[in-house]
């Protein structure tokens, strides 16, 4: 899994299996590769590339997924079915029927000579579905017992169950740009949000960003890096203002949008948000956060491996339920026309 924060690669051996019916996981062994610089401006200025570097990029990313996985497997003995590969989104515009992620899944598999499924979200974008979030399928096998699970990765997105229909979506913005922010000054993330937590508000800056256009949107909804580019971007620019209060009026733009959704669809008393991704472990977001739900909410931050890993099991999990030839795609979720059982196999050779 390689997310829209750009931080780098994760990878998780996981088993996945049925007892009575009801999957059943266990996380074995992980490891997070972090991109270098190079890697990283690669990867966020795939956006503009041309057609042909943009192929180029898709294999030679696959094949160095492929030796990444290869290592792993080495340095730990594991014996692997099959790898899910989510690869790394480059273009996602769900209104004009597209979305790519770099990382071709025959490069991979001969790089690592293992079985592999990618490609997971092109089926949902063919059915006239956003192609994303994908996660809550795993959020509804794995994660049932909390009323709302939400991530907060680069972007924030949640999700939950009405009269048996999953439903999830992204909500907006989360670490993608506390990081614009904090990479202005080299820096690559506000450690738990030490510095956010020093500033005070912008209202004005405040404003913009909860005015923005895309919250207005019914469900389903997702966003990709290009309404970063195009809607957000140009408020931070436009604000002077201290790094300190420019992160600390951003925590509570985050934390407001996701406070609203959550109100909106209050479930029960005493509910629990199940609080995954790396903003997970900024304090200071999630202590604002907590006030900002009051007491009906309760916020739970998981142990670590969840917080950085969930992701990447559920692409595990979505690789299973592909080759059981099930459901891994929920259409009450994404707007597809149906649901899908999605991603491609490739045999390495
Ligand atoms: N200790 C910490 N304090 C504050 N922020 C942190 C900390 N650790 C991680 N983060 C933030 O979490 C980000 C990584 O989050 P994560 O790996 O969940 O994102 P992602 O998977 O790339 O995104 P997405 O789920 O949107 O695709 C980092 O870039 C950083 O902003
Ligand atoms: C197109 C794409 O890659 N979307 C990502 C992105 O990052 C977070 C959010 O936007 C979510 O919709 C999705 O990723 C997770 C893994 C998902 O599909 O559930």
């Amino acid at each position: 899994m390689s997310g829209t924060s750009l931080d780098g690669l994760d990878l998780a051996y996981c088993h996945i299996w049925q007892k009575k019916e009801a999957w059943q996981f266990e996380i074995k062994e992980t490891k997070s590769i972090k991109y270098s610089s190079d890697m990283m401006n690669t990867l966020k200025n795939a956006i503009d590339l041309s057609a042909e570097k943009l192929l180029e990029l898709h294999n030679t990313y696959g094949t160095w997924l492929g030796e990444q996985v290869l290592n792993f497997v080495n340095e730990n003995l594991l014996q692997v079915d099959y790898i899910a590969s989510h690869g790394h989104t480059t273009h996602h515009r769900p209104e004009m029927g597209l979305t790519f992620q770099v990382g071709s899944g025959q490069h991979l598999a001969n790089a690592c000579g293992i079985k592999v499924i990618c490609d997971f979200r092109t089926n949902d974008l063919a059915l006239g579905g956003q192609g994303a979030p994908l996660v809550p399928i795993g959020d509804r096998i794995f994660f049932s017992q909390y009323e709302f699970c939400l991530n907060l990765g680069g972007i924030s997105n949640v999700s939950f169950e009405v009269k048996d229909k999953r439903i999830a979506y992204d909500i907006g913005l989360a670490n993608m740009i506390l990081n614009y922010i904090t990479r202005k000054v080299d820096l690559e993330y506000d450690e738990d949000g030490n510095l956010a937590r020093r500033g005070q508000l912008n209202h004005t800056m405040l404003e913009k960003l909860n005015n923005l256009k895309y919250y207005l949107l019914p469900h389903p909804k997702s966003i990709g890096y290009e309404w970063f580019l195009e809607e957000v971007v140009p408020i931070v620019e436009e604000t002077e203002d201290t790094l300190e209060n420019l992160l600390h009026t951003s925590v509570h733009h985050i934390c407001d949008k996701v406070a609203q959704q959550i109100e909106l669809n209050f479930k029960t008393k005493n509910q629990q948000l199940l609080v995954t991704g790396g903003g997970a472990l900024n304090s200071f977001l999630i202590e604002t956060l907590q006030e900002k739900l009051g007491e009906t909410t309760k916020v739970v931050v998981p142990e670590k491996i969840i917080i950085e890993f969930k992701e990447a099991l559920v692409f595990a999990l979505m690789g299973v339920l592909r080759i059981e030839q099930l459901t891994n795609v929920l259409s009450s979720v994404t707007g597809a026309k149906k649901d899908s059982s999605s991603g491609v196999l490739f045999i390495p050779n």
